[in-house]
């Protein structure tokens, strides 16, 4: 649909359309086409926007609201359909919702005497009209009560409706209808982020629209249409002529409740907008998005390209001028340059007299580093060389007198940033003194609506968008999709679209794109205007820098990266270094706790020929400690450094090792288990590892971690007797506590396995009883290895042996000596207080009841001796 189909002719001066793009202009002089650049009614013949004096409304309230700004929907069966586009405009917008089937029981709408949710959705209204009278009467009633808000799609259905009822209230619909020319109500106090004022000329999408009819003074239209076809029929409406309301308001006067209806999906491009106010509207301003938007546009590849796809002097022309136009629309706006120097004057004769007036007009915009040759850096494994390719580009620049201080730079295909290639950032940092980048790959390039941003060694990366324009596009007779197809994406589609959600925009554009046909000119011009004709969007540019500080502002959830895994992904691998690769990352995690026995566990698996666990670190002995704590921010790299790809001989190993053999690569850190951010992080790397943990009596994994902290020396643990620390109260020196804690916290096992399991489906989880490694290793190991699949068997009943003197199982490593593990494990001390136990007990009791019942749920898993004894005592 072209919403600018009616208008016949541009309202722009001859200078105006100069500065627009080639083939833009070119149109303009053919009466055939319709006007290229979007013709705002609001834009007058001098270019200049006349806005409303009042400003956007604020939907804020000043009623004390009880509720959590969460949007409950409910769809019809799944995740299709209308169900799926609500959806993605949450996330997009990252707004928190939840979604449920209509036609279930309601879920819990209170917690405590807050309301959990700001706005109800229905994808289906009927489902609302039509639900059964005890559930209709308690949502009803939680939306008077907390003030809650209704939205509600009209869903189509084969009959045709004409005038009918909608149950219980003074509306009526028809249905299955096609329209066309729809336009907003300035009156209504809906609106905010749209702005009404303009028509969406032409036919709008699908032929199953309703629209309504009411004579009650609650109800208020929000967006008209006309009718598209003569079948309509007249006569049972009797109003054709006028408007048919699309979407109306209903302000709650006959039975409290505010509510806005859609006569038809969010498919139309105008209702993505008037739902997200419609959310606003009806939460009180709870779920108002920003509107405030920031727009950059990146040109890469400054002097890169082939003869004839260059810049000539006229294109750099039309660039400022253009540059201006939009900087009139966008206060701040310069178009962001980044240059590869290697190849400039690589054009025609006339290409590089383009090449020089870029250079003489250095400071009509900003500039930033590509790489020297336009190299992709992550097929570098040496950082010097790295930097001497960096410093050519550094010195280019200083030749040229183009600024070197924008903190800002660009990958080639976004190589290295994401996956992160460390050299990439140390060169960045040390060469240009980066501070920020972007990437269109975190965390994949496709759904864009879920690309986010991070910090990695204090360089902030910030999402990319992409604008339809690619580095071939130069002609609109081979826009992919043809003419309309861009104009689609412009006029409310996905361009459009991107801004209205991502209050900060780093698009990606090429030099290529501005010659020839100069379709980034046009693209961005018409859009701007286009979103000046249709929100209440406040527009405006930053350099780089700032942009970045206000995105981590915004966003500071994101700035802690999630590394996921290259492999998973085709873009990722052709964009990591050759070196690296995931057979060498770990298949299985043991995760601890600790005290349960991780270390006779890792030491036992150690003794098996397939199996290798990462080398030993230097800081945390055998355990890496990667996904908790600092060590997660020194990146993938660094992660993959503790498993080399080559095999090493395994030398505890009592079976023959091949050298080269695939190995069947683990990691041991036993304060996995109850790391908050663990299991999130694990499964985004290693979604189909397995875990492993050992279970021991919580009371008994407590009293062991205070009896490892007294023989380390802790001075808390030595000044404060168990039952003390166990009891210190939260009013207890800080130290104490933390010790109180990491006695306590591991235990509660159910709560920490039920994290595990939101990420990671139960299939992919062993559990150990720690007391049966204890006493009886040799059967769990065999069961450990069917579960890990591992060939060949280790039959480890030849292998280990029970200790007498050290009172456990140890290596076998003759007929007569044993192999122990350290005096640290499996110390000697005094056994716990009766005091404590019985305590603990009834701490734990809850925790362990709930942990029978998980267990019970995951099935084929018995219930320890140690837990029913636990239990047991406990009650
Ligand atoms: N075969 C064998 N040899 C020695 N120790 C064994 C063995 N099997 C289980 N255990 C129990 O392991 C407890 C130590 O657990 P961890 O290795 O997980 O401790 S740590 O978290 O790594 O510090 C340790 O706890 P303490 O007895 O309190 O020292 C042991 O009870």
């Amino acid at each position: 649909m072209n919403a600018t189909s009616a208008s016949s002719s541009s309202s722009f001066g001859a200078e105006e359309q100069l500065s627009t793009g080639k083939f833009a202009s070119s149109l303009i002089q053919r009466d055939t086409h319709p006007a290229p650049i979007i013709n705002c009614r609001m834009i007058n013949s001098g270019g200049k926007h006349i806005r409303n004096a009042s400003p956007a409304p604020d939907h804020r309230s000043e009623a004390r609201l009880r509720i959590d700004p969460k949007v409950l929907v409910f769809v019809e069966t799944t995740y299709s359909g209308l169900g799926r586009d609500i959806a993605e405009l949450l996330v997009y917008n990252r707004i928190k919702y939840k979604i449920e089937v209509a036609g279930k029981s309601l879920p819990v709408l209170t917690n405590l005497d807050k309301g959990r949710y700001g706005v109800i959705v229905f994808e289906n209204l009927d489902k609302y009209l039509n639900m059964d009278k005890w559930n209709r009467e308690l949502l009803d009633k939680y939306c008077r009560e907390y003030s809650v808000g209704i939205v509600g799609f009209v869903s189509p259905s084969e009959e045709t409706l004409v005038g009918a009822q909608l149950r219980d209230f003074p509306l009526f619909v028809n249905t299955n209808l096609r329209l066309r020319d729809a336009s907003l109500n300035p009156l209504s106090s809906v609106l905010r982020l749209t702005r009404a004022g303009e028509t969406a000329w032409g036919a709008l999408p699908g032929d199953d629209w309703a629209v309504f009819q009411h004579n009650h003074s609650t109800y208020e239209p929000v967006e008209w249409a006309q009718r598209n076809t003569q079948e309509y029929p007249a006569d049972s409406v009797g109003q054709v002529q006028l408007p048919l309301t699309t979407v109306l308001q209903d302000r709650g006067q006959l039975d409290g409740i505010q509510r806005v209806l859609f006569g038809s999906s969010l498919r139309f491009w105008l209702h993505r907008l008037v739902f997200l106010d419609a959310l606003s509207y009806l939460s009180h301003g709870q779920l108002s998005l920003n509107l405030e938007r920031m727009i950059l546009v990146d040109i890469d590849d400054i002097f890169v390209g082939e003869k004839g796809t260059r810049l000539r002097p006229d294109d750099v022309r039309a660039l400022i001028a253009t540059q201006k136009n939009i900087a009139a629309m966008v206060p701040g706006f310069r178009f962001n340059l980044g240059f590869s120097g290697k190849y400039y004057h690589h054009g025609t004769r006339e290409e590089n007299l383009g090449d020089d007036f870029l250079l003489q007009n250095i400071q009509e915009f900003n500039w930033f580093s590509h790489m020297w040759k336009h190299q992709q850096p992550h097929l570098y494994d040496n950082l010097t060389l790295l930097m001497a390719e960096m410093h050519l580009n550094y010195a280019f620049a200083v030749d040229h007198n183009i600024p070197t201080d924008s903190g800002y730079s660009i990958s080639p295909h976004h190589s290295g940033v994401y996956p992160a290639h460390e050299l990439l950032y140390m060169a960045w940092k040390k060469v240009w003194n980066v501070k920020v980048t972007s990437t269109e790959e975190y965390p994949h390039l496709r759904p864009a609506r879920l690309r986010r941003g991070f910090i990695h060694r204090n360089i902030m990366v910030l999402p990319r968008q992409t604008c339809g324009l690619f580095t071939h596009t130069m002609y609109i007779d081979r826009y992919p999709g043809g003419r309309d197809k861009l104009d689609e994406s412009i006029q409310g589609g996905e361009l459009f679209q991107t801004i209205v959600y991502n209050p900060i925009n780093i698009f990606m554009t090429h030099m290529s794109n501005y010659g020839s046909d100069r379709l980034a000119l046009y693209t961005f011009q018409s859009v701007i205007k286009f979103l000046q004709c249709w929100t209440n969007l406040k527009l405006a540019s930053a350099p780089p820098v700032q942009l970045a500080e206000m995105y981590f502002r915004l966003h500071p959830e994101e700035v802690d990266p999630v590394w996921g895994n290259p492999c998973d992904d085709v873009r990722h691998k052709k964009i990591w270094s050759k070196t690296k690769n995931c057979d060498s990352l770990p298949k299985f995690l043991v995760i601890g706790p600790q005290k349960t026995g991780t270390t006779a566990l890792y030491t036992f698996l150690s003794m098996h020929g397939s199996i290798a666990s990462n080398i030993a670190s230097p800081e945390t002995f055998e355990e890496v400690q990667f996904f908790n704590g600092n060590n997660y921010y020194r990146g993938l790299d660094w992660y993959m450094d503790f498993f080399p790809s080559e095999s090493l001989p395994n030398t505890s190993s009592p079976m023959p090792t091949q050298l080269g053999s695939p190995r069947f690569m683990f990691e041991k850190s036993a304060t996995y288990f109850d790391g908050e951010a663990v299991p999130k992080r694990s499964h985004a790397l290693l979604p189909h590892a397995k875990i492993v943990t050992i279970l021991i009596s919580p009371a008994k994994r407590a009293y062991s971690w205070y009896q490892h902290q007294r023989s380390h020396g802790d001075v808390i643990a030595n000044n404060y007797s168990f039952y003390q620390v166990i009891t210190a109260s939260d009013s207890a020196p800080r130290a104490l506590k933390d010790l109180r804690n990491r006695c306590l916290n591991p235990g509660k096992y159910a709560q920490h396995l039920e994290h595990w399991l939101a990420y990671y489906p139960a299939q992919q989880l062993h559990i150990i009883d720690g007391e049966q490694l204890r006493l009886n290793p040799i059967d769990v190991m065999n069961e450990l290895q069917r579960f890990l699949k591992i060939q060949p068997l280790l039959d480890y009943s030849n292998h280990l042996r029970y200790d007498v003197k050290k009172g456990f199982y140890c290596q076998a490593v003759s007929e007569k000596r044993n192999k122990c593990l350290g005096k640290s494990k499996g110390r000697q001390y005094p056994a716990m207080d009766e005091r404590s136990a019985k305590l603990l007990q009834r701490y734990y009791l809850n925790h362990n009841t709930a942990l029978v019942k998980l267990l019970k749920k995951l099935g084929s898993r018995p219930i320890p001796q140690w837990l029913k004894d636990d239990l047991s005592t406990g009650t």
